[in-house]
Formats: C-alpha cells, structure tokens, sequence
C-alpha cells in the first residue's frame, strides 16, 4: 500500500466511528475503483498489458509524478477491460468494497466512450453494469447510480458519443443519473461541451463536470454558467476567488472534495496545504470523495479520517459530512431520508455507549 493509506494522526476511536458510520459517496470513479486484486487478474488475462500482474508491484505502478501520469496509468487500466464480463465482474467487486465501508449509496462515475471505443457492444456494457448494480443491490444492500461522463481531452466526438449514450431511451440504463466531463483540464475549455450537456439536462440528467482540479477558478466558473453544474467535482482552485467560494455558498452548490487524490496527482502540494478549510470556513457545502481509491492508495473511510483532522472534527461533525453527501446526492427524498436517519441513529447510540 502507498504511503497514503493510513492517517497517522486521526486518533483510533474516531476511525472505528468511520467505518460503520453510514455513508453516500458521490464522486468515485468505475475504472479507478478496480481494486489491486482485480487489476492484476486483468492484467494477467492481457500479457501484453505493461500493468504489472502482482498487488505488491501495483502499488509502485500507482504512484504518480504528475496529473498526465495519472491518466497514462488510468488508460493502461481502462485496456485491461476487454469484455462486458470484465465490466459485469468489475463494477460488483467495486459495489463489494463501498459495501465493507458502509457505503449505502455510490454515485459511479463511468466513461462509457473509453469502452465503446475499445470494442465493447454498447448494449452488453449497459446490461453488464445494471446486472451488477441489482446483484449489488440485492447482495450488499448497497445502491448505485451512474453518472456518464465525457473524458474531455477526447474533445466533441466522445462529447457525441457520450451524450448519444446517455439519452437513447433504447440504450441509457435505468440507474443513471447524472452527466460529467473528466480527464486532464489543461487545453479542455468547458464551454465547447455546452450542447452535450444541454441535451444530457434535457434528458433529465444532472450535470456535475470535473472542474478546478488543475486548472484556475475560471474553469469552475464555466462549469457553473455554460454546462449548468449542480455539484462541482473536485472545485479545488475556488479558494483562489472569493467571490466564487461565496457564489457556490449562496447558491448552495457543492464541492466534490477528494483530499488524498488532490495530493497523489500533485494538483495539491500536501494535505495541510488542502483548501477544504477555506471551503468551511465560506460556508461551501463540502462532499468527501475517493476518486479513485486503490489507484491513490485511500479508500472512503481514510478520506473521512483526513477530513477529520484538517477540519478538527468529532463523531458529530463527521455525521454532518456525511449527511451533506446525502442531501447533494440525486436519490430520491425517500432514499434520502432514509440514509439520513440511518445516520442519525448510529452517531446517536455511538454517543450514548
Ligand atoms: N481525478 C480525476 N480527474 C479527472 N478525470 C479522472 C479522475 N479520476 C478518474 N478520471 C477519469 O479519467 C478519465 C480520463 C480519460 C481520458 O482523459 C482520455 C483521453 C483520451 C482518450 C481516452 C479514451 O478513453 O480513449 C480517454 C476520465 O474519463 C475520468 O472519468
Ligand atoms: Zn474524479
């Protein structure tokens, strides 16, 4: 495991509260949830593959240098999924690990343009990632949604393909939910794709693009006028523009913070340096999010326990975090209320042991 998984500092009683502590997790991504355990049994399915074939060995391959690194080694895992059986085994081992974590409801971000265009049917993908989101359902009790996004750098074609995927009632899945656009920033300006998410909108989607994760708060900026965004992923360069922070505070548009991966891409320098304090302290209403947990050397949990420490928080203050992911999260009111009170109950009885 890389040097991120534990946090040194959160005090152990506060990490038991976090593992059973019922949670949402709105910004995890399909491909980069693919444990080490999945991985290297992909990748000794594809021995052409340079994805090494051993857990251990892995672990140094997730380490990155820069955020175009990253997304090198993303892609290397993205060609390790071949078939819609890789797809079906994937996303029910993903379900599988947000279920040991208390995880009652994941938001999976997908890229369904990066396996189209990789030679999987289109219609066997979407049935392979609705079988596992009701086997994951019905084995785990955990529930999924999908958000489609747009690998950017891919530029209008895979916008096209994207949004074609997302809105054609013969093809999009029941358990989608919301549109986004992800991959590198730089040279990615986010008004081109105006029309895509305009027709995603349309089609009743929610928009929630990537944006000021390594580019300025313009970016954000954009995401907000021309894609219309909901929630921001990442938002991490808002606390370069007051008047942005109080812009999302007022309009109560969340941020989908993501500590530990800010710093395994380098767009952030260290953790004490995160800006997730500068997005309390303005009243932004803060999400935490792995990204891609196994690829940064976190999971949910440890993402909590960071939280915990830059934002000085007890049991109840990690309660109230994990009830903004429910409230900023597309489930219905019911499925709301529910993991709310879920959440409640357990930080109640927790106290009074
Ligand atoms: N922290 C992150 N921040 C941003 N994105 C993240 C993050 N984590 C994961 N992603 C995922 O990485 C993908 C990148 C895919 C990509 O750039 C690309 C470029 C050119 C061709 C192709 C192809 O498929 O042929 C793909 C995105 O789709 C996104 O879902
Ligand atoms: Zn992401």
């Amino acid at each position: 495991m890389t040097q991120h998984l534990v946090d040194p500092h959160a005090p152990r009683d506060l990490r038991a509260f976090i593992a059973d502590l019922p949670k949402a997790e709105l910004h995890v991504h399909h491909v980069g949830s693919a444990s080490p355990r999945i991985v290297s049994e992909l990748a000794a399915r594809h021995p052409d593959s340079k994805v090494p074939t051993d857990p251990e060995a892995l672990a140094d391959y997730f380490t990155f240098t820069d955020f175009a690194h990253f997304i090198d080694v993303y892609l290397s895992v993205v060609d390790l999924i071949r078939t819609p059986e890789d797809v079906r085994l994937l996303t029910y081992e993903v379900a599988r690990d947000l279920a040991r974590q208390r995880v009652r409801y994941a938001e999976l971000t997908i890229t369904p343009f990066s396996s189209t265009r990789r030679g999987i049917d289109e219609r066997a993908f979407m049935d392979a990632i609705e079988d596992a989101r009701k086997a994951a359902e019905a084995d785990f009790g955990t529930v999924l949604r999908w958000c489609f996004d747009i690998p950017g750098e891919a530029g209008l074609q895979a916008a096209e393909e994207t949004a074609r995927l997302a809105t054609d009632d013969r093809l999009r899945p029941e358990g989608l939910v919301s549109f986004g656009l992800g991959g590198p920033e730089v040279g990615v300006e986010r008004p081109q794709f105006k029309p895509y998410f305009d027709r995603a909108i349309a089609a009743g989607l929610h928009s929630v693009p990537h944006a000021g994760e390594t580019t300025g708060p313009q970016t954000v900026w954009d995401a907000l006028t021309h894609l219309r965004a909901e929630r921001i992923g990442h938002g991490t360069s808002s606390a370069q523009d007051p008047k942005l922070l109080a812009h999302l505070a007022e309009h109560r548009i969340p941020l989908e913070v993501c500590p530990t991966s800010n710093i395994a891409t380098r767009a952030v320098r260290t953790l004490d340096e995160h800006p997730i304090k500068e997005f309390v302290r303005a009243g932004v209403v803060v999400t935490i999010n792995s990204d891609d947990p196994p690829m940064f050397g976190t999971d949910l949990d440890n993402e909590y326990a960071v939280a915990s420490r830059l934002l000085d928080l007890d049991e109840r203050g990690l309660a109230e975090l994990a009830k903004n992911a429910v409230e900023a999260s597309f489930l219905d009111a019911a499925g709301k209320a529910r993991i709310a009170g879920e959440i409640d109950t357990y930080t109640a009885q927790w106290l009074s042991r």
